[in-house]
């Protein structure tokens, strides 16, 4: 997407996406640490006065996205956060997450051995392509869109997401890591509306959800 400024700093609905972001979560009475995956010379973050709450702890940003999440699971990691502990990570550009949702993941998932993430299931018919033709048309019901947040225990997605760079496999989420190593996420089926800020039609749309929340 191109615009002026890194996207999760444009402005939507009267804030930043980045602290759209961050309130679905210092909202949240039941979690401990709030780690933020940051550029070291990242200019507009100390703009925010998010900023400032002690709540939130910086690691540096990542090449990709897998790395920046290592650095803030290692960044949980020196704190001696046990290895048992859930961690959830979230996309920076997902500013709409309900609490509902949120809540739904945490308890659907506390009891369960792998973690997951929230998901929807495809809507529309999906081909699969090979030099702009179909090559095949998938089967809809078994295929879901994958959200965040995606929770896991943070050892053992430190060691699928370390391993899995170590290998030079591509990850563009956690499951993909807690997949590799042979694992299978559950899906907790989310809001349609839980949408990654991607293309400049998208800042629009999330600003009409967050008009019509705040209705
Ligand atoms: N080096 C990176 C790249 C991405 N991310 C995280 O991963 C999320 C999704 O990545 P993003 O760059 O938003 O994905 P795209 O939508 O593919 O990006 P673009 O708009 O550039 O196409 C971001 O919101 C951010 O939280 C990160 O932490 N470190
Ligand atoms: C993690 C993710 O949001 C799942 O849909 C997505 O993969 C992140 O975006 P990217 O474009 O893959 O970095």
């Amino acid at each position: 997407m191109r615009a002026d400024r890194p996207k999760q700093y444009l402005t939507l609905h009267g804030k930043t996406v980045l602290e759209h972001t961050l309130a679905c979560f210092t909202e949240h009475p039941q979690l401990a640490h709030l780690v933020v995956s940051l550029a070291e010379d990242d200019p507009y973050w100390p703009t925010l006065p998010v900023a400032a709450d002690p709540r939130i702890l910086r690691a540096p940003g990542g090449v990709e996205r897998a790395d920046s999440v290592l650095n803030g699971l290692e960044r949980l990691r020196a704190l001696d956060v046990p290895d048992e502990q859930w961690v959830l990570v979230h996309d920076a550009a997902r500013p709409l997450l309900h609490a509902d949702d949120l809540q739904l993941l945490l308890s659907t998932l506390a009891d369960d051995s792998v973690g997951g993430l929230l998901a929807v299931p495809a809507r529309d018919t999906l081909k699969q392509a090979e030099a702009g033709r179909v090559a095949r048309t998938l089967e809809r019901s078994r295929i879901w869109q994958a959200f965040t947040p995606q929770m896991f225990r943070l050892g053992s997605l430190y060691s699928a997401l370390s391993r899995a760079l170590a290998a030079g496999v591509q990850v563009t989420d956690e499951a993909s890591a807690i997949e590799w190593v042979g694992q299978a996420p559950r899906l907790v089926e989310g809001r349609s509306d839980n949408l990654k800020i991607t293309r400049p039609e998208d800042l629009a749309l999330a600003a009409f959800y967050l008009a019509d929340k705040d209705a």
